[in-house]
């Protein structure tokens, strides 16, 4: 284990707000962070690979990994379970790795619990008239789903006081820089925060 652990950052959002796509394009430019794919008992959609976008379960399968302890947070959402592997975290955390979770709020919230220390970034749409338009746009879901998840927005949105940080999803280039700078300022506090630490216990 590294003297120092990794930062856990947590990205939320409404369905449709560009979580995925914002989060892709900052992997693109860092190399740094580490994704923790989710498990969920969702379907695929069309070109999503198990292992890489999700690893996806059955009920069953995932019902069996609540009662083993083996998710850090789990959620129902719109149907569907979602949850975050517990293991993967912890030992990346542990080896010094920022772990990047890109989560819906219930279990954001859950998170918040066992890791009050983490980063919790709220993204959010430039507006509702926009979100409804991405999601429709995106071309995966019912029209029934698709009101199912902007009824979640909504509640979602409600809670964006709840997150450390608020960036708001008007151009992709733009969310990602302000992500990357919450990134880089994250380091920057909790190395200060350290060094005081360091100082004042005589060690530095
Ligand atoms: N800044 C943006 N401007 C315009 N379109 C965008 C922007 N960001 C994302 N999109 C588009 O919006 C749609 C939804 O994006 P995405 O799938 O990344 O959302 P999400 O928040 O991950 O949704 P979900 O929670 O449902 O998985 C996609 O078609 C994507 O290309
Ligand atoms: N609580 C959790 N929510 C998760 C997890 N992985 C993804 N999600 C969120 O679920 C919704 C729907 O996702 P979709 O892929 O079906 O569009 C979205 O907000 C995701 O961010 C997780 O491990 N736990």
């Amino acid at each position: 284990m590294k003297d120092e652990q990794g930062i856990l950052f947590i990205l939320s959002g409404p369905s449709g707000v560009g979580k995925g796509t914002v989060r892709k394009q900052l992997f693109e430019e860092d190399s740094e962070l580490q994704y923790s794919i989710s498990v969920t008992t969702r379907q695929p959609r069309e070109g999503e690979q198990n292992g890489i976008d999700y690893f996806f379960k059955s009920r069953e399968q995932f019902e069996e990994m609540i009662e083993q302890d083996e998710l850090i947070e789990y959620a129902e959402y719109v149907g569907n379970y979602y949850g975050t592997p517990k293991q993967y975290v912890k030992d990346t955390l542990e080896s010094g790795k920022d772990v990047f979770l890109e989560i819906e709020v219930q279990g954001a919230m859950k998170v918040r619990e066992s890791f009050p220390q983490g980063v919790y970034i709220f993204l959010f749409p430039p507006s509702l008239e926009e979100l409804k338009n991405r999601i429709i746009g995106r071309g995966t879901e019912s029209e029934d789903l698709i009101r199912n998840r902007l009824m979640e927005a909504k509640k979602e949105i409600d809670m964006m006081d709840a997150y450390d940080y608020v960036v708001v999803n008007d151009e992709i280039e733009r969310a990602v820089r302000r992500i990357q700078s919450i990134v880089v300022s994250e380091h920057c506090k909790r190395e200060r925060v350290s060094k005081q630490y360091k100082k004042a216990l005589g060690s530095e």
